[in-house]
């Protein structure tokens, strides 16, 4: 964190004629008249979108590239994208807040406290997913998914939904498309 306050006060003052980051625009924005956007703010969101943009995909590329080297079968289909972030369960917490009390499963949860939604305890849930600590992934063959169910929540669901999945199987494809064609 400090060493983002250090480079956004470095690069306050001296503003480059001609944008060309992110941390520009987060300045052109700061200096506007009616921003909403406070400096804490700022370096907060430089932060998060270093880290959930780089943190997760890498995490997820060295995992695939374990899952694949222990099954290289699963390497001619590569169909396994959920299944590695099934397994990988790179979010392993998701926040929310109450915003009313809430009844479940005879449980009580009061108004206004941080509940922690567990993807893994899902993701390895017998029930649903058979053998789940193996990597399979023609189990997703027979499922019928797009963005996030009850069962499967690796991108987070709801309206957090994770903006960059999409972008996340891009880079994964690509990364391994170069893998598989031109690491001998
Ligand atoms: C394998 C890679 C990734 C995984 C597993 C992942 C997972 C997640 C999860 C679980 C959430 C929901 C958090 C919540 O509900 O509280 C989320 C949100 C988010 N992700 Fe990702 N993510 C990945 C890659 C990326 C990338 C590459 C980017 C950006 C380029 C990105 C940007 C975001 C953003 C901006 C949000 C917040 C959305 C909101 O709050 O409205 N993610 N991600």
């Amino acid at each position: 964190m400090r060493m983002l306050k250090n480079l956004l006060q470095e690069r306050q003052a001296n503003p480059r004629e001609k944008q060309s980051d992110f941390f520009d625009y987060v300045l052109e924005e700061l200096g506007e008249e009616d921003t909403i956007l406070t400096e804490e703010m700022a370096q907060d969101l430089m932060f998060k979108l270093l880290f959930v943009s780089f943190e997760t995909t890498f995490l997820a590329i060295t995992m695939t590239t374990k899952f694949l080297l222990e099954n290289p079968l699963a390497l001619k289909e590569l169909t396994f994208m959920n299944e590695t972030v099934r397994m990988a369960n790179i979010a392993p917490g998701i926040f929310r807040k109450t915003l009313g009390e809430i009844n479940f499963l005879g449980y009580t949860i009061p108004a206004d406290w941080f509940v922690m939604v567990c993807p893994p305890a899902v993701h390895m849930n017998p029930a649903k997913y058979k053998d789940p600590l193996e990597f399979n992934p023609r189990r997703w063959e027979e499922m019928e998914l797009t963005g996030a169910s009850k069962h499967f929540m690796a991108f987070g669901c709801g309206m957090r939904f994770c903006l960059g999945t999409d972008f996340a199987k891009v880079q994964m494809a690509v990364f391994l498309h170069c893998l598989v064609t031109k690491y001998r």
